[in-house]
């Protein structure tokens, strides 16, 4: 166990998104680094989705989605490896909501409220975004016990077709780590 590890295991929920250079190879090497992490599964993979750019509007259209992991890492451990894998992947911090070759922003987390600087938990503007809760809704079970599913349909509801979006792809991925495969 390291010092960001617990002894018990949690799910979270993760949103990536890309729009610069091959979008689709970028999101599936994430995955793939995500999943090879010791402390991190990835259950499942919500579909691919094309999306509007939002916030900042000249650039390129984004591919979105979310999975579902799980991981005996604590937060702020899980955060820095996506913080890491985004570093790796060639992700340069230029313009507050402006192109990325990969974004991966922490979601949720069951049973986690975080409220600092470096961590907002769950994240601030999930329940604004469409290119977070369509991948959501694909991935999240209608029994999450932690009240996710609840926050998603209704976020959904009160936004729907308010931001572009269409589907891309179903998700083809395959973990190398879950006990079934996925
Ligand atoms: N839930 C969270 N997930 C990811 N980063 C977070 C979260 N809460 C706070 N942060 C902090 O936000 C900072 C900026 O993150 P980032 O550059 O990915 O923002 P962004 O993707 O441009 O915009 P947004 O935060 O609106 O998605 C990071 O340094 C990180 O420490
Ligand atoms: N469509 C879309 N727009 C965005 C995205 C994104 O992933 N997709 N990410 C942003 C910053 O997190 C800002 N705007």
């Amino acid at each position: 166990m390291n010092a960001h590890s617990t002894s018990d295991s949690s799910e979270a929920y993760i949103a990536l998104g890309a729009n610069l250079g091959d979008r689709e190879d970028t999101l599936m090497e994430a995955l793939r680094r995500l999943d090879e992490f010791p402390d991190i599964t990835v259950l499942h993979c919500s579909n691919i989705y094309e999306t509007e750019p939002v916030g900042y509007v000249d650039q390129p259209l984004f591919l979105n989605m979310a999975v579902r992991v799980r991981t005996s890492l604590n937060p702020y451990g899980l955060l820095h490896v996506m913080q890491q894998i985004e570093k790796e992947l060639g992700r340069v911090r230029h313009i507050r909501w402006g192109p990325r070759t990969v974004d991966l922003d922490l979601i949720w987390m069951e049973g986690q409220k975080e409220d600092t600087e470096e961590l907002i938990l769950p994240h601030p503007r999930m329940e604004e975004r469409m290119f977070v809760l369509a991948p959501l809704k694909d991935i999240v079970p209608a029994d999450e016990s932690s009240g996710l599913r609840t926050v998603v349909m209704a976020a959904v509801e009160r936004l729907d077709g308010k931001e572009g979006l269409q589907l891309w792809k179903t998700c083809s991925w395959r973990s190398v780590s879950a006990p079934s495969g996925n």
